[in-house]
């Protein structure tokens, strides 16, 4: 695509005419550019150019991308070198290899359907079917009816694989793209392992087995209902920890009854630093997001869950479509004789996801777009994220103001009846523009979301892959398309990277652009926007509490000179 085109593309309009010598450079370059575009427009079977390898894949490293397959074709990416040839061989042939490292196994025994790469000691064989699983771990005939009821017919790769592992009873770390089921890939093992609830259980109704962490409320409320789901037909106490909660679980019989608890960190320090919630007893520790919840945020409280969680027993497990290494070291250090998982690239989207970048030169100029792609027909619902929650508001306001019909917001600063409401409108089909902050950038599956728009630019790369993840769920096809200004071009090249990694086209003058600084990375969020998306209103608010003022004032003096007139005409008569 012309550069102009995409500049157009964001509502902005060329005079061809006027720029005729501008657009002539484009143009005059255009053969040229065109050979380098076939080079940088890559889908996944090209060789990705090494100053573009934004995870640094292609230098193999540590041989972490050693058995990567096509999903759905069983063909290696020729991206990949000699050595994954080989590895496919020994795949096909469905064997286990040492890998160079000595002490690990490197699981190569992957099924074509899925591009899995498993890490670790004595890795357990993964399952092609869920009636497999429950074959081969005893799992309850009700819990595989609750899975056939809510149409898990076959397991995805992250569930192939982890689920197995699990039942192993060996810590995890599973990194799998947005939407491929990391959810199911750890309730399903957790609740076969408990076996039972604990109100049927002999001697273990002493506190709660397994603990879920989730950095939301509305995400850990999601994880809570699709526990449930599993749950059906049996008394399994799960629960969802809130300060209500809490109170009630004072109480030492009704705490020991508990199976699952899932919550978010700071509730759970709270109890248990109030002496409500013990976790001697606790057999399963999940963090869902666990780049997020190990982030500076909520470590501290992480840490003091953990500490909490004394069995001698305790499984712990990491799940997340995102882990950046610094993370995941730490991660790994809270795991015992671990074994990784990575479900794909590492951090890249799914191909599923076709995205795009829109350039919008400033910030005020990004409403005016919104509003005229939302004039054309679009599939609802649509999710929009900002970076700021007034913006968020304001930007609702804005487009409900121009008349597009069912916008919703949701951020963190409303109550929380609001944000429930909010979300159940989504679930019911009834938004048809969610506006909406960071907060609902992680694990929320909105089953019918088929775009996402990044109206501010996002914070991070992760940021991005966890917002443009909220489509694209569960095989499904999804759009994500994000605005960018002036301001936001230092960090363009960051994110048009994930891009091309993921197979989507990126214009090649972005390309072009300089790698960013790791110090310019870290200001990628932080980049200042007005609270108000529209200044007209900003000015229109201001002029109109100022002719308001002007109104009341002349009115005040207008009566005050009628007082005076009738003091005179009492005085005169
Ligand atoms: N085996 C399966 N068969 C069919 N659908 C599934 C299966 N497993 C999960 N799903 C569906 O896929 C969707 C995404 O699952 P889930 O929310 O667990 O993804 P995720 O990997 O945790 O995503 P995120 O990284 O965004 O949190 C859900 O709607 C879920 O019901």
């Amino acid at each position: 695509m012309e550069a102009f085109q995409i500049l157009s593309r964001g509502g902005v309009r060329f005079d061809k005419q006027r720029f005729k010598s501008d657009v002539q450079l484009f143009n005059d370059n255009k053969t040229e550019d065109d050979g380098k575009k076939k080079a940088v427009s890559i889908s996944l079977d090209a060789k990705l150019p090494p100053e573009l390898d934004f995870f640094k894949y292609a230098k193999g490293g540590s041989g972490k991308r050693k058995a990567i397959h096509n999903e759905g074709t069983g063909v290696s990416s020729s991206r990949q070198s000699g050595t994954v040839r080989k590895r496919q061989k020994v795949d096909d042939e469905g064997q286990h290899s040492d890998s160079d490292s000595g002490n690990e196994v490197e699981d190569n025994t992957l099924r074509p359907k899925h591009r899995v790469t498993a890490k670790g000691l004595d890795i357990p064989k993964p399952a092609e079917t869920f009636e497999e699983l429950a074959e081969r771990y005893k799992m309850t005939p009700r819990l595989l009816a609750n899975l056939r009821e809510h149409n898990y017919k076959h397991p995805t790769g992250v569930q192939a694989h982890g689920i197995p592992i699990l039942l192993e009873r060996r810590d995890l770390a599973a990194i799998s793209p947005t939407g491929t089921g990391k959810t199911l890939s750890y309730l399903l093992p957790v609740m076969a392992s408990l076996q039972a609830p604990a109100t049927s259980l002999e001697g273990a109704g002493s506190g709660v087995r397994a603990l879920i962490l989730a950095p939301t409320r509305e995400l850990a409320h999601q994880i809570h209902n699709e526990c449930l789901k599993l749950a059906i037909g049996r008394k399994w106490r799960v629960v969802l920890f809130s300060k209500a909660v809490a109170s009630t679980l004072r109480a030492k019989n009704v705490r020991d009854k508990v199976d699952i608890i899932i919550g978010t960190p700071l509730r759970l320090v709270a109890a248990i630093q109030e002496g409500n919630l013990q976790l001697n007893n606790v057999r399963h520790l999940i963090l869902d997001e666990a780049d997020r919840l190990l982030d500076n945020e909520f470590l501290a409280q992480v840490q003091e869950v953990v500490a909490a969680s004394t069995h001698p027993d305790m499984q712990k497990a990491v799940f997340s479509a995102t882990l950046p290494a610094g993370v995941e070291k730490l991660a790994m250090g809270m795991l015992r004789n671990p074994i990784r998982i990575v479900v794909g690239l590492k951090d890249t989207p799914l191909p599923l996801i076709s995205q795009s970048l829109t350039y919008v030169a400033d910030d005020t100029s990004k409403l005016p777009s919104l509003l005229t792609y939302l004039a054309q027909p679009y599939n609802p619902p649509l999710l929009v994220f900002t970076s700021t929650q007034p913006r968020a508001t304001s930007l609702a306001g804005e487009l409900t103001l121009n008349g597009v019909p069912n916008v919703d917001c949701l951020h963190a600063g409303m109550t929380k009846k609001e944000r429930d409401d909010s979300v159940a409108r989504m679930r019911r089909g009834e938004s048809w523009v969610l506006v909406a902050t960071e907060v609902m950038a992680r694990g929320m599956d909105f089953k019918g979301v088929r775009e996402v728009i990044n109206y501010d630019f996002p914070t991070s790369v992760q940021s991005y892959i966890h917002r443009i993840g909220r489509t694209g769920r569960a095989g499904r096809e999804g759009k994500a398309v994000t605005y960018f200004t002036d301001s936001d071009a230092p960090y363009l090249k960051s994110i048009a990277n994930v891009l091309l990694q993921s197979g989507s086209p990126v214009a090649d003058w972005v390309l072009k652009l300089p790698k960013p600084s790791r110090m310019k990375k870290k200001q990628m969020g932080k980049v200042q926007r007005a609270e108000i998306v529209n200044p007209a209103r900003e000015i229109g608010r201001r002029d109109a509490i100022k002719k308001r003022e002007m109104i009341t004032a002349s009115k005040r003096r207008k009566a005050k000179m009628q007082q005076e007139e009738q003091v005179d005409s009492h005085s005169e008569s």
